[in-house]
């Protein structure tokens, strides 16, 4: 799981056909309660492949199980586990492998050391085999309505460890496989949410060191009654030689759902976690997406008072209400957010100061076509077309020169109704006086964003999945970018390639911000993003290399307003 897949469950159907369905092994326990265990886990699996696809038509996975354990138990206590002998598992596995080898394995009950000791020589043999299979073990331990689910020996799962991608404990669990203590509801003293993300940290720090890549850890089990913080650790090479690796952080957070019926979300969570993985979802998103499906399926017990319910298992979570927020403690927030692009409602665009102008006084509806150049000469081709917005993305050249084609490029578009933003360049936006910046998710942490909102100036942001749009949309930025919608080759996009549905699903969460579609867009397919419903549509190459731009830009244009 290491690389991201260049492939993207949600992409346009034109550009990939007949993409292979995943198959995901579950190898878990049985609870004949159904609320969780192997039930809940195909359960969750084929509800979600069914809803990622929009149109409803696709179950896209193939799922295989190999029960773990038979266990007894019901809303109220847990009587029995029942192992299940490895032999009868290696026999299945060996099946198996022949005639659906995993894309993903999902683990989750495992009763004693035996198992434990069969699924490592197992993993090593198929990860030799494949290794871009996705791994993904929830520790189940206890049982929710009281009770032991296996007495298995915590230098048998350190052995586990290197063969995991992910391994997804509460913080019990965590305290449990690390000796290490969190902060739990046992705990009588509250600390606080620093202490307790310090001790998180550590305590996942230490399950990465034994060799798995990364750790979520459910805050569900958390003292801090308001929110639920779930978060995600990994080690990434570090540019920097003197240390070679440093800690990846993903946090994402929620308000508390209070319900008594979250039996079995915890087999919810990882199944979820896994298949969204293994459809190509890059981690932060499908740690996003999958707290959502956790959200949308808590809320729907809340206030009910029924016997016995379960974890309600959904669809692919679609409404906003039920997404977490991004923590990010690295960029500064302006309060007020940044100025609109004047658009819709009939609001003037505020940027002609020639009266007699008359196109200068229309009401603009759309932000239409939004060519994104590299030269001064490329300005001054597409200035007498009349765009509503340019950007001058500058890249490889020293940087007096830059400073003197954005000076120049703010001259040429004064006076006119073209709205020019600056890739990258902050301070030089500023500096001349462009109409706004537009920044990439790496380029956040290092802009001094409350500069650009002091000097009034519009922000543009660069996003690529669901995790970055909702840490984007915090920012309340003029425009925000969603990219790659297909392959392209202007930049490498691999791994961050959106397709339409997942443009459609994205679009759901933008809360009133112009959303502009970036990445691969030809005139072919302006018009399937163009009905979407995005307010612009940004290209490079389908004006730069069209034998006329001019028509390019007219057909482009007619898509796009
Ligand atoms: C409209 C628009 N969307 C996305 C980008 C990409 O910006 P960024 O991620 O900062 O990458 P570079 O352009 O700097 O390579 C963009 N420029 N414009
Ligand atoms: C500059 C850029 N940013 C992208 C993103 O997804 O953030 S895609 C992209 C390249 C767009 O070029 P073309 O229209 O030639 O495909
Ligand atoms: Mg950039």
């Amino acid at each position: 799981m290491s690389t991201p897949r260049s492939h993207h469950p949600a992409s346009d159907k034109a550009i990939d056909t007949q993409k292979p369905k995943p198959i995901i092994w579950t190898i878990s326990g049985s609870d004949c309660s159904g609320g969780a265990g192997i039930a809940a886990d195909i359960k969750t699996m084929h509800s979600l492949s069914l809803s990622l696809s929009l149109n409803l038509s696709q179950d896209n996975v193939e799922i295989c199980t190999l029960i773990t354990a038979n266990t007894s138990q019901n809303s109220e206590c847990l009587i029995a586990v029942n192992p299940v002998a490895t032999e009868i598992l290696d026999e299945q596995a060996k099946l198996l492998i022949k005639d659906k080898p995993p894309t993903a394995i999902k683990i989750g009950l495992l009763a004693n050391d035996h198992q434990v000791n069969w699924l490592i020589e197992l993993l090593a043999r198929l990860k030799q085999q494949d290794p871009a299979l996705i791994t993904v073990y929830d520790p189940v331990a206890n049982a929710s309505v009281g009770g032991k689910f296996s007495q298995i020996d915590p230098v048998a799962i350190q052995t586990l460890l290197p063969y995991l991608d992910v391994i997804t404990p509460n913080l019990p669990e965590l305290e449990a496989l690390t000796c290490l203590k969190t902060e739990t509801q046992k705990d009588t003293e509250k600390s606080s949410g620093n202490k307790l993300e310090k001790t998180t940290e550590q305590a996942a720090l230490q399950l990465l060191y034994q060799g798995v890549t990364t750790v979520v850890v459910k805050g569900g089990h958390s003292n801090d009654i308001g929110t639920c913080l779930d978060s995600a650790y990994s080690l990434v090479e570090n540019c920097d030689p003197a240390s070679k690796t440093q800690l990846n952080t993903l946090k994402v957070s929620s308000e508390r759902i209070n319900t008594s019926y979250s039996h079995g979300s915890g087999c919810a969570f990882a199944s979820a976690l896994t298949l969204l993985l293994a459809q190509g979802y890059l981690l932060r998103d499908a740690l996003t997406l999958t707290k959502a499906f956790i959200n949308q399926g808590l809320s729907q017990n809340v206030g009910k008072n029924r016997y016995y319910g379960a974890f309600a298992i959904g669809g692919f979570p679609t409404d906003d209400r039920y997404f977490p927020d991004v923590v990010n403690s690295y960029i500064n927030l302006p309060k007020s957010g940044f100025p609109s692009l004047g658009l819709g409602n009939g609001i003037d665009n505020g940027l002609c100061t020639d009266s007699s102008n008359k196109s200068c006084k229309e009401k603009e509806e759309k932000l239409g076509l939004y060519p994104v150049i590299d030269s001064l000469d490329w300005l001054k081709k597409l200035l007498p077309l009349e765009l509503n917005i340019i950007q001058l993305r500058l890249k490889d050249l020293p940087f007096d020169e830059i400073d003197r084609q954005i000076a120049q490029a703010v001259k040429l578009t004064s006076n006119t109704i073209t709205r020019l933003f600056i890739n990258d360049y902050w301070q030089l936006a500023i500096k001349h006086g462009a109409y706004g910046v537009h920044l990439g998710q790496e380029d956040l942490a290092d802009a001094d964003l409350k500069a650009i909102a002091n000097a009034g100036l519009r922000l543009g942001i660069s996003t690529h999945g669901c995790y970055e749009l909702l840490l984007a949309r915090q920012l309340k930025p003029s425009y925000l970018a969603i990219g790659a919608i297909f392959p392209t080759v202007t930049k490498d996009m691999t791994g961050q390639i959106q397709g339409i549905e997942n443009l459609r699903h994205l679009l759901t969460l933008q809360q009133d911000i112009p959303i502009v579609a970036i990445g691969g867009i030809n005139l072919e397919r302006a018009k399937v993003v163009a009905n979407t419903g995005v307010d612009s549509v940004a290209v490079v190459t389908a004006i730069t290399r069209a034998d006329d731009y001019r028509k390019a830009v007219r057909a482009l244009k007619a898509i796009c307003q």
